[in-house]
């Protein structure tokens, strides 16, 4: 994540800042990720004797504790501000309320303070081999406990990121500071909603095991068969973490949003014996996601569930928001609940096994929530569109391109949070949410859900841009940028296949729908400007459909 101060392109912050007990191994592993990373190193003592022109021993024995407390506070406040890098903290430093400022500060601005809580049996003979410490005179091991006993509590109190790095070597160890500090979090919250975490990055699977705590006994892994490498981390991880997993692979993407295999499961989970203290976790795309939810909603009432998404879809939109269910012979998504998960964890290491068109389908969704809130998404694209169109899963990961889509993520998923924590059951701002998504229902269930739903949308927004256009509220520009870019992307932005009636029936059925009355959501004016069109003349319904097509 990019922490320059956007107000402020001068100030440089530190990527991670690592503190701990000494001998914990802040240097050596802070070093090691800085290598990974290829980014700079720097650790606050050895600047700090630089500065002063002496070894730190004979700084304290010459000017005492006190002195060298405030030469490092200054120099780590200098630091906080003026240094990109990997910055490891001296074992001491984060005891000083002046840097425990400076440091809140940096975590404000999106920084993060790693603890490495290292065995303290092992951290105690490193801290004494070297000897020359002199916070260890004297008993060297019984000063050490004492001072763990005081600072423990405190630099996890300081720390944002808490990395256990018992019997690891160096390298194991950085690569798990390496993938957390790179994980970024969007926090859902609102009226009726348990506040729950979406965490995305290489390696956030592993946090499935931290949302159910000691309360859950079971938990049934729902999944579909192409991403079974994916559900098997899952549930070696959820296993190890002692909980009894039953493994429920549901059939692919749409036929598995169905009430037939919905019974299935509930039946399963029936022999099974799940009761209210179980859970669901799902893992693939937004069609697994969705029936996860569905199942989670339904079983007892409500049971809690997480969910592992795989696809791009699935991570920027369908995993998180609550929205849950199936599809039925009346259309698509029209059962199912809104019903909230315990957390979201989109692991971008899973997108090394998605295929390039199930990528770029994804690409519709947030394109959907440039146009909708946030144009900062519109400009990436367009400047990535090469690159994003070409996406190969099996370069994908540690490539440039890893950066730019886990940013596209972050930002889309914001993007829904805005709508979902204001409008949790869809009775106005969330709808815009569904921008394009009037004709794109209608197309999938006419395509009889082979056209992907991202690629509906994309023709969808084009369509609600043509509407909005031919009723005034935007020009031709726009209409024309909506094409240019989404074809861009490798999208399609015009559909030939049903006719106006059929799906002038469907968008009646839209849940948006009031009455005989069709509501869509159009833009007014530019991106970002979003409003209700409710009823719209006939004539112009049918004139932009008539100009989707090819
Ligand atoms: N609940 C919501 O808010 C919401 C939002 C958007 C979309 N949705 C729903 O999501 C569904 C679309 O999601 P989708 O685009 O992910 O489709 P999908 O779930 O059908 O997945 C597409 C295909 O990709 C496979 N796949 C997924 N991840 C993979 C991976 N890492 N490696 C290899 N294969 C992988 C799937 O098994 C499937 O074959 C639709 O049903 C849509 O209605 C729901
Ligand atoms: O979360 C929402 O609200 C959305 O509308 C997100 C949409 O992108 C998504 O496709 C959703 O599945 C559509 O739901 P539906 O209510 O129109 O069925």
């Amino acid at each position: 994540m990019d922490l320059q101060d956007s107000r402020n392109p001068q100030v440089k912050r530190p990527r991670a800042v690592i503190i701990g007990m000494m001998g914990a191994g802040k240097t050596r592993v802070g070093k090691e990720v800085a290598h990974m990373m290829r980014i700079p190193f720097a650790d606050a003592d050895v600047e700090i004797e630089r500065e002063v022109g002496m070894k730190i021993p004979a700084y304290f024995d010459k000017y005492g504790e006190p002195a060298f407390r405030k030469v490092e506070a200054d120099l780590i406040a200098d630091f906080l501000e003026d240094f990109d890098g990997i910055f490891s903290l001296g074992g001491g430093a984060p005891m000083t309320p002046s840097t425990q400022d400076a440091l809140a500060d940096y975590i404000a601005a999106g920084g993060r303070v790693v603890y490495l809580d290292a065995d303290p049996k092992e951290a105690m003979e490193r801290a004494n081999r070297g000897g020359g410490r002199p916070m260890l005179a004297g008993d060297a091991n019984a000063r050490w406990k004492k001072l763990y006993k005081q600072r423990d509590p405190v630099f996890r109190e300081v720390a944002n990121v808490l990395v256990h790095t018992r019997r690891q070597t160096p390298q194991v160890a950085a690569r798990k500071v390496m993938d957390m500090i790179s994980e970024r979090r969007v926090h859902v919250t609102g009226t009726a909603i348990e506040p729950y975490d979406v965490v995305i990055g290489e390696g956030t699977m592993n946090h499935v095991t931290e949302v159910f705590g000691d309360t859950v006994n079971k938990v049934a892994l729902i999944h579909t068969q192409p991403v079974q490498r994916h559900s098997d981390r899952a549930r070696a991880l959820l296993r190890q973490a002692g909980y009894e997993v039953s493994d429920i692979a549901v059939p692919d993407a749409e036929a598995g949003k169905t009430v037939e295999v919905a019974n299935r499961i509930w039946e399963r989970l029936g022999d099974e014996g799940f009761t209210r203290s179980d859970a669901i976790v799902g893992v693939g795309g937004g069609a697994a996601t969705d029936l996860a939810g569905f199942i989670a909603a339904t079983w007892m009432r409500g049971i809690r569930y997480a969910n592992c998404p795989t696809s791009l879809l699935a991570m920027v939109d369908a995993s998180t928001g609550g929205k849950t269910g199936v599809n039925t012979s009346a259309g698509k998504n029209l059962v199912g609940s809104f019903y909230t998960p315990a957390g979201v964890f989109a692991d971008t290491k899973t997108l090394a096994s998605l295929p390039n068109d199930i990528f770029i389908e994804g690409l519709g969704e947030v394109a959907k929530s440039g146009f909708i809130e946030d144009a900062e998404i519109l400009r990436i694209l367009e400047a990535h569109a090469d690159e994003l169109r070409a996406f190969d899963g099996a370069t994908f990961l540690g490539s440039g391109l890893e950066d730019v889509v886990s940013e596209l993520i972050e930002r889309t998923v914001t993007v829904k949070v805005h709508h979902v924590s204001a409008d949790l059951k869809e009775k106005g701002k969330r709808e815009f949410l569904n921008y394009g998504h009037t004709l794109a229902h209608a197309i999938e269930k006419l395509e009889h859900f082979r056209w992907r739903h991202g690629n509906a949308v994309a023709v969808g927004t084009v369509y609600a841009a043509e509407l909005a256009h031919i009723l005034g509220y935007i020009d031709q520009d726009l209409v024309d940028y909506h094409r240019s870019l989404l074809s861009s992307l490798g999208l399609p932005t015009s559909w030939n296949g049903g006719s106006f009636e059929d799906v002038l029936a469907l968008m009646h059925k839209d849940k948006k729908a009031r009455g005989n009355m069709l509501r869509f959501v159009v833009l007014d004016g530019g991106p970002g400007n979003v409003i209700h069109l409710e009823n719209p003349p006939a004539d112009a319904v049918e004139e932009a459909f008539r100009r989707i097509r090819s």
